[in-house]
């Protein structure tokens, strides 16, 4: 286990507990009336991306002894740790390299004494090669027909990726239409196969373990059906190709090792989609865009890896998030992109920040005595606005929020853009400014409201302010941006992995669930009545077995 002082002994903590009462005697509106210059001082830019930090709680103090928390646990080793290829994944004793996957300036990275990236240009070269011949229509289906149709079966990390970078990257899409089933509700492949044919359908198998329930079962009932529905098992070979690590399982499912796409244990399921599992992805929006997303990550990477803590995005991001998750005692954080191709992005999130940091145990072993990992949520806007606005607004709970927007859209209707860009500049300012009592009194008398009227109402309308948010303003939704939005956050996730001292790169917590479910699987086969369980779970599981 690395040595480190428990987060909450460090001298930063001490200052910072400190300092939190002077912030808190000094309302967010007046740090920028104090000075003109806060903008400035509290963004960052990065290529076409805008991060405006300056609409938090901090002032230089806080920001500087937030650093030298960063400083005090040793991040900068941390950081170097991963990009060198060190077994940081301590627990399942692997590196964590997908920084690797988009590493385009070719400059060896060594796991295990071996150079890995030949082999991960040779996974780029057959994903390549493959993708070009299906768009193209020279990869033929069974009755030498032409793909039309791709059916990406995969869940987690082997979905949500997938899912959301080619629905945040629509406008680069080609004439492929792209299908994506996760659930093991029967529901979700059923509705899929409804819309697609045989013949022209190509199915991928993704799974880094190719033992996954959900995806297993997805997989054999696909398969069934395409021989049922005028496929064969030969035929298998042209329809059907598998990614991931597992070579063994692949086979043993029937899919010749040649259509497959192989990734490697240090590339974890929620880093994945720069991997082969991106396969979906660059049948979407073809190779060349889907290198514009590598260089993307590649580039906030490199600013990751060399960019002074101060002007850090992924690390002031994660030392802000860290401010009002320990000191506080904020227990979320929303992701609310003002983009309606970025809908999906808070939920790709909610795996890779709640499965890397939802963890108690620290990496001495023992249970923390601090909060962890946020709960990550949130909706496109202007959608938001009129479903959880008025708690983020009014209620008891301090919610840090990211705001994401685009300074131009790629679907110019009317004055749309404008109409959503204003509600994502007002939103922060009203965040921020509130409203007091004697505004809200103003208002009345202007409208001509009683006193009675104004003793009355006045209470409900006076928005108490000083609720911090983050502007990320980007040009423009591209590969490249989205690549690089995606690995600040990815960074920002590794940041706080590193200061609570806990291993980010694990997820123990998903298999008790797993194992449970498989105990019981054999007892709803039965007509029994069940008594193994707590009276709960007999009696929802009896309860079922009346009903079905
Ligand atoms: O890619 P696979 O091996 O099928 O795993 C799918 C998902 O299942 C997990 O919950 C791990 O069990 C996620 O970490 C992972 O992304």
């Amino acid at each position: 286990m690395l040595k480190s002082v428990p987060f909450n002994q460090t001298v930063a903590f001490q200052h910072l507990t400190k300092l939190k009462a002077e912030v808190e005697q000094t309302p967010l509106k007046e740090l920028f009336t104090a000075d003109s210059e806060r903008f400035e001082k509290y963004s960052i830019r990065f290529e076409d991306i805008l991060v405006d930090y300056s609409k938090n709680l901090i002032n230089e103090k806080t920001k500087a002894a937030l650093i030298a928390l960063a400083n005090e646990c040793e991040l900068d080793d941390a950081i170097e740790r991963m990009f060198t290829g060190d077994l940081i994944n301590k627990t399942e004793n692997r590196a964590v390299l997908h920084v690797a996957l988009r590493n385009r300036s070719n400059t060896p990275i060594a796991v295990g004494g071996e150079d890995v990236m030949p082999a991960v240009n040779a996974v780029l070269d057959k994903m390549k090669d493959f993708s070009e011949k299906v768009i193209s229509g020279a990869w033929k289906g069974y009755s030498d027909q032409a793909i039309t149709d791709v059916v990406n079966i995969g869940i987690g990390g082997s979905d949500l990726g997938p899912v959301m970078v080619t629905e945040a990257l629509k406008p680069y899409k080609n004439h492929l239409n792209l299908h994506f089933v996760s659930n093991v509700d029967g529901t979700h492949i059923a509705e899929v196969l409804k819309k697609v044919n045989p013949e022209t359908t190509l199915f991928l198998i993704a799974s880094k373990t190719f033992t996954t329930q959900e995806t297993m079962a997805n997989a054999h009932s696909a398969r069934d059906w395409f021989v049922a529905n005028g496929g064969s098992l030969e035929a298998v070979a042209k329809h059907f190709v598998a990614i991931s690590t597992n070579e063994k399982e692949v086979v043993k499912f029937g899919i010749d090792s040649a259509n497959m796409f192989g990734f490697w244990d240090w590339v974890g399921g929620r880093y994945s989609l720069w991997s082969a599992i991106g396969l979906s992805i660059v049948l979407s929006i073809g190779f060349e865009n889907f290198i514009e997303l590598l260089e993307g990550a590649h580039a906030m990477d490199k600013h990751f890896r060399t960019t002074d803590f101060n002007e850090n995005i992924p690390v002031i991001l994660a030392l802000v998030g860290i401010w009002y998750n320990n000191f506080f005692d904020a227990d979320s954080h929303a992701l609310l992109p003002y983009d309606q191709y970025m809908h999906r992005f808070a939920a790709y999130f909610q795996q890779g920040d709640m499965e890397s940091n939802g963890k108690y145990v620290g990496r001495d072993g023992k249970a923390v005595d601090y909060q962890t990992g946020p709960i990550i949520w949130g909706e496109p806007g202007t959608n938001g606005q009129h479903a959880f606005y008025q708690l983020i607004h009014q209620g008891t709970k301090l919610i840090p929020c990211d705001f994401l927007a685009p300074a131009q859209s790629q679907n110019v209707i009317g004055n749309h853009h404008q109409l959503l860009l204003s509600n994502f500049f007002a939103q922060t300012e009203a965040l921020m400014n509130g409203k007091t009592y004697e505004e809200v009194v103003a208002e009345f008398e202007k409208a001509g409201k009683s006193a009675e009227e104004i003793a009355e109402l006045a209470p409900f309308k006076v928005f108490q302010g000083n609720r911090p948010t983050n502007s990320i303003l980007f040009k423009k939704l591209t590969p490249r941006t989205l690549g690089s939005l995606v690995a600040m956050y990815e960074h920002k996730i590794f940041v706080q992995g590193v200061i609570w001292n806990i291993f980010s790169y694990d997820q123990w917590g998903v298999e008790l669930g797993k194992q449970l479910a498989n105990k019981i699987l054999p007892e709803l086969a039965s007509e029994d009545s069940i008594t193994s369980h707590d009276s709960s779970t007999n009696g929802l599981i009896n309860a079922y077995k009346a009903w079905r």
